[in-house]
């Protein structure tokens, strides 16, 4: 179920792997699946086929010589940039043999500064300049290749992680760093939490997992996985003819300061549409009377309303009143089901008593920050979130006893438990304002109709995504995509989910 594995865990099934099997052999399986992959992204003829490939001064250098012999033994014309190592520092052996298995074939070596790299139009880029032992930012001529190599209209296949981002965290290594823009990227014997969050998605392009050919036996149990249906299907139900809306639960979204109805109007369309029997709109001030565009929706002030009778959403357009603060306390204190979201977890990251006592209830409670949220309560700042988004994730998690949602790109889902997802759906329409509300008004949908917290932050972050995707192959979006543009797109595609996954 697509693993994630951090640079310490994957060191650990290499050591214990390489134990097993001749010197050299993971290099050359690693080199071996480079040159394949890159063969799949060059033209038939390969003979025609101008590749550059970059070696860097590290192992991950070696899997690049492995790859450029082999495709040089295709007819490919190979073009090698290598960087040896530093002085004073050793090749490991595999990597020497690499080297001359590299000098032996058809592929040429240039010098970096060679300026006819940036004229050439080459069929495809093999990027091995560093992998999972990058340890600063580029600098120096490392860092005037990659941006050469970054003006190239080509593609750019990665070998295990592009130069220059963090395998662990997806951050670009900085300050002010920079790193290979790569198409696809072939990661080796396991998949890395870096390619898929922060920087990530930006920088790996499509990502293919080569395993080498190395023995289950070696991988520990993962504690992070990319989000995948299977996850969630048990829970989506189809539905009895013998129902009626009592059966689908209640959600009552409690926001709306004066000038901010609009929040949680959308979290509340979002939940009507994503099945609930009941949805209120509360209004902690001025509630409007109804919702012409969605009448359906119960507008109430969030004063005259028993909170124990709904799964409440609280947060969205909440501000920071003193009433705000009140009903938040009121919210933290029943025994509904509880999704926390904007305002809600800016009022309690300025509430350590409050903090304290949404760790301690009973019933579920599901947090969604984004980054700047989560700086607050985490008491750092969005370069701190950011630069360590699973850390993050875990800590809110485990500090205030609840499922966190951690948004932007590749969210991450946290179990107080240490569990984590990150989320593959989802795009950059998404970066708009509204969208988070309706990420809120969907989980509480779920949660109203029974789904476990776990399991309804996981489809939620699915399905928003995923309806944004759909949107934007259709053409609406990434620029200008509304957040009420997902409501309808949600619920085809819970539907549709719905139809091919529930018995
Ligand atoms: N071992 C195996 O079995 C297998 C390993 N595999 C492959 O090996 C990769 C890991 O290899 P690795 O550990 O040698 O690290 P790698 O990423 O090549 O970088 C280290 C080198 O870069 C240097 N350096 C670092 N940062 C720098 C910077 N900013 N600017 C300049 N230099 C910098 C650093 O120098 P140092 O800091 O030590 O002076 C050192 O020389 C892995 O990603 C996978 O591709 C696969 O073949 C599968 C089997
Ligand atoms: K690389």
């Amino acid at each position: 179920m697509n693993p994630l594995y951090t640079v310490a865990e994957i060191r650990a099934v290499e050591y214990a792997a390489a134990a097993t099997l001749p010197p050299g052999a993971l290099m050359q399986r690693a080199g071996q699946a480079a040159a394949n992959a890159a063969l799949d992204l060059l033209p038939l003829s390969t003979a025609q086929a101008r590749v550059l490939v970059l070696a860097g001064p590290g192992d991950n250098g070696g899997d690049a010589l492995e790859a450029a012999a082999h495709l040089s033994y295709t007819g490919a014309q190979v073009t090698l940039i290598h960087f040896a190592p530093a002085e004073g520092r050793v090749s490991s052996d595999e990597r020497q043999a690499a080297l001359q298995r590299a000098k032996v074939s058809d592929a040429r070596f240039r010098e970096v500064a060679d300026a006819s790299i940036a004229a050439t139009e080459w069929n495809l880029v093999i990027d091995g300049l560093f992998g999972i032992g990058l340890k600063r930012p580029l600098d120096g001529a490392v860092r005037a290749l990659v941006e050469t190599v970054n003006q190239l209209r080509c593609n750019v296949l990665a070998l295990d992680v592009p130069s220059g981002l963090d395998a662990d965290s997806g951050c670009v290594v900085g300050p002010d760093g920079v790193a290979v823009h790569a198409t696809h990227t072939i990661t080796f014997i396991g998949n890395k939490p870096g390619l898929h969050t922060c920087d990530g998605r930006d920088y790996a392009g499509l990502v293919d997992v080569a395993r080498l050919e190395i023995d289950a036996s070696h991988f520990a149990p993962a504690s992070l996985h990319l989000n995948d249906v299977k996850f969630f299907s048990r829970h989506l139900q189809a539905r009895r003819h013998n129902s009626h809306k009592g059966s689908y639960g209640n959600v009552a979204v409690i926001g709306g300061a004066r000038g901010m109805s609009g929040a949680p109007i959308l979290a509340a369309r979002t939940a009507i549409n994503s099945g609930v029997g009941r949805v209120y709109a509360l209004f902690v001030e001025d509630a409007l009377p109804c919702d012409p565009g969605q009448p359906e929706l119960m507008c109430r002030s969030a004063g005259d309303f028993e909170l124990n009778t709904a799964t409440l959403v609280i947060g969205p357009g909440l501000g920071d009143s003193s009433a705000a603060h009140a009903l938040l306390d009121q919210a933290i204190a029943s025994d509904s089901v509880l999704l926390a979201d904007a305002d809600a977890i800016n009022l309690l990251a300025g509430d350590a008593a409050l903090q304290t006592r949404l760790a301690q209830r009973q019933a579920a409670v599901v947090l969604t920050p984004h980054p700047l949220e989560a700086a607050r309560l985490l008491g750092s700042s969005i370069g701190a979130v950011q630069a360590d988004r699973l850390a993050a994730a875990r800590t809110l998690a485990a500090r205030l006893q609840a499922i966190v949602v951690l948004k932007g790109s590749g969210t991450v889902i946290a179990a107080p438990d240490g569990k984590a997802v990150i989320n593959t759906t989802g795009n950059p329409a998404l970066a708009t304002a509204g969208t988070g509300d309706v990420l809120a008004g969907l989980c509480g949908a779920l949660l109203a109709q029974g789904w476990p917290q776990w399991e309804a932050a996981l489809a939620a972050v699915w399905l928003h995504g995923m309806a944004a995707d759909v949107l934007v192959t259709e053409g609406c979006g990434p620029i200008g995509l509304t957040a009420a543009e997902l409501i309808p797109a949600i619920r085809t595609a819970l539907n549709r989910m719905v139809q091919h996954h529930a018995r």
